[in-house]
């Protein structure tokens, strides 16, 4: 399996620039009766901009020079009723659009957070979080502009250009053709600016992803940089990948801001040639000034809309590259799921069984070698073994948050392949060293274990446990506010509560790897008792390399080279002299 670090840009696998604009675009149609009204609107506003020009030239052409001016004022206050109701017109799709694009953000980050939620370990093992982030968030975001333009840009703007370039037609074809003579050469300079920019929207945003990726770890490790030293080196990484942001953001704008420059001079070049045709061959008198100054108009509201598109083409191709990392994982498949016929575990008694087991992360080093073995309900079985050995790995296999390559991983009998992961995990309390606490109160973080416990069922877990004692001497006891990852408690006190946590649940199945390890000896002792009480009944699995916590164990598994290499209880292999009583005397050499 491959990593990707803040260190290399991410792969993103192309799926084309059209397919990916429609399916953005796509979340637009559960909004139909809102955009119609915003069409309509559109329209309207269209409608009313066409005929400005032409009131103009009916003023000046029909009553000024004929100084009417009763008929002026009659068209004076005609123009102004339709002017402000656009006006009006105008505010009210802009907060129509304003709300459909943020329903459709919302909709979109549900999506991708409930797909998010369904991949497998692999995933997350394969990416830093902060990329993750970066899409969830910043990519969703440039999504925005996209679905509100698409509709109050490209929609009205595309008509009104197709509805000026008719009226100036039909209303003196050489001059029309003047006027837009330099269109095609327009068209040709933006598609080859958009053909070469979309490589480099793309890399920008792999680079923003970088930097947040490394801000993200950067902010986490905090602790340990400052306590090693770190900080010049991680400024120096972060200046190195702010740089490199900023590169990418520079060499995409720069071919970007050649666009606008394209159009300024295709626009002039349009007037100019108006002016030449109308004065030079078609002469003065055969072109009122009415028809002029409307053309003069016309052919604003001609090559507005035409920047104000290839604005939005731009917009498209800058944030193409956003909404194809987007739907890239929505896209990834989940690597662990429900096949079509699984069925619910009953309630389980917690015979866990592995039958010829073999298993690699990577397809290529075995980590566990043909392993089998069968766990009676209510045992607690041991794991220990050299770091990397594959203990892990084993629990692991037991949750299902990797399948085997061969073999079969049973409980109660059945094959947990065959079993719906959510009945089965709900029914396991897996707490590792990293007793992850929310932002919230202690009451809201215990009741994590089982969303619909009681007060009491807290309460009942907590004393179990022997953590109500520590939560009653707290200024507000249970609502106690614990900022993120738990800061405010002592490692004891975390383990507590991630104890209380996993009691509540009353799992059947309970796996506590290196639960235990960020805590001290002195404190381990305290909370033996908590230990205690959460592994009766239960069939359980206890990873320690303290091998002073796994005495009590009915049985000890030493897991070494893809497998159990001895099996039995402390005192039988102790006697045994083999690898457990290595381990055993070395940590005994250790303490004293
Ligand atoms: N997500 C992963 N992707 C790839 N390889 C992995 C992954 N997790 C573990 N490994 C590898 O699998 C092997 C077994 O790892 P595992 O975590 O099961 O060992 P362990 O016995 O629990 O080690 P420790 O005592 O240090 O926690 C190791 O060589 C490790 O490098």
């Amino acid at each position: 399996m491959s990593f990707n670090s803040y260190k290399e840009d991410e792969e993103v696998i192309k799926t084309g620039k059209m397919r990916t604009l429609l399916r953005m675009l796509s979340y637009l149609l559960a909004y139909k009766k809102e955009l119609t009204l915003v069409l309509f609107i559109i329209a309207f506003c269209i409608i009313v901009s066409l005929i400005n020009p032409l009131l103009i030239e009916e003023a000046i052409d029909n009553y000024i020079s004929a100084g009417n001016g009763q008929g002026l004022f009659r068209l004076v206050v005609f123009a102004l009723i339709l002017n402000l109701l656009m006006i009006g017109g105008i505010k009210l799709r802009m907060y129509i659009m304003a709300k459909v694009c943020n329903s459709i953000l919302l909709t979109i980050r549900q999506e991708l957070y409930s797909h998010i939620q369904t991949l497998d370990l692999q995933f997350f093992d394969s990416r830093p979080t902060g990329k993750i982030l970066a899409r969830i968030i910043g990519d969703i975001n440039s999504l925005k502009e996209v679905l509100n333009n698409f509709v109050t840009t490209l929609i009205p703007d595309f008509a009104t250009v197709v509805a000026v370039a008719v009226i100036m037609f039909v209303k003196n074809p050489p001059l029309a053709a003047a006027s837009l003579c330099s269109l095609p050469v327009m068209a040709v300079c933006v598609w080859l600016i958009q053909f070469y920019s979309h490589k480099k929207w793309q890399d920008f945003r792999r680079k923003s992803s970088n930097l947040n990726a490394f801000i993200h770890e950067d902010m986490s490790g905090m602790r340990i940089i400052q306590s090693f030293t770190a900080e010049e080196e991680t400024r120096r990484t972060f200046d190195e990948l702010l740089y490199a942001h900023q590169k990418s953001f520079v060499k995409a704008v720069r071919l970007v801001d050649g666009m606008g420059s394209i159009i300024d001079l295709s626009w002039g070049a349009g007037i100019a040639a108006l002016y030449f045709t109308g004065i030079k061959i078609l002469g003065v008198e055969a072109v009122s000034i009415g028809t002029f100054l409307a053309f003069g108009s016309y052919i604003g509201m001609f090559w507005n809309p035409i920047m104000n598109l290839s604005n939005f083409y731009n917009q498209i191709i800058t944030n193409i590259a956003a909404a194809e990392r987007v739907f890239e994982i929505m896209d990834t498949p989940a690597g662990i799921t429900d096949d079509a016929f699984v069925t619910q575990i009953p309630p389980i008694r917690g015979e866990v069984a592995f039958s010829h087991v073999s298993f690699s992360y990577d397809q290529n080093t075995k980590v566990l070698n043909d392993v089998s073995f069968r766990i009676k309900p209510g045992e607690t079985i041991a794991l220990v073994g050299p770091t990397g050995a594959g203990k892990t790995t084993i629990v692991n296999l037991i949750s299902r948050f990797y399948d085997v390559q061969d073999g079969i991983v049973s409980i109660d009998g059945r094959d947990v392949k065959a079993v719906s992961i959510e009945s089965l995990r709900s029914q396991m309390g897996i707490m590792t060293q990293d007793n992850f606490l929310f932002t919230g109160t202690i009451k809201e973080n215990i009741r994590y274990g089982k969303l619909d416990a009681t007060d009491e069922e807290i309460i009942e877990a907590t004393k179990a446990v022997h953590a109500h004692d520590f939560i009653s001497k707290l200024e507000k006891g249970y609502d106690t506010l614990l900022s993120e990852r738990g800061g405010g408690l002592s490692a004891g006190q975390k383990q507590l509560l991630a104890f209380a946590r996993t009691m509540v649940s009353k799992p059947s199945i309970l796996i506590l790897d290196e639960a235990t390890s960020s805590i001290d000896t002195q404190t381990e002792l305290l909370i033996q008792e908590g230990i205690d009480a959460l592994l009766k009944g239960r069939t359980s699995f206890v990873i320690a390399h303290r091998l002073s916590t796994i005495q009590k164990a009915d049985r000890i598994f030493v897991i070494d080279k893809g497998g159990i290499v001895e099996e039995g209880t402390a005192a039988q292999l102790i006697a045994k002299k083999g690898a457990y009583y290595k381990l055993h005397t070395a940590q005994m050499a250790e303490a004293y």
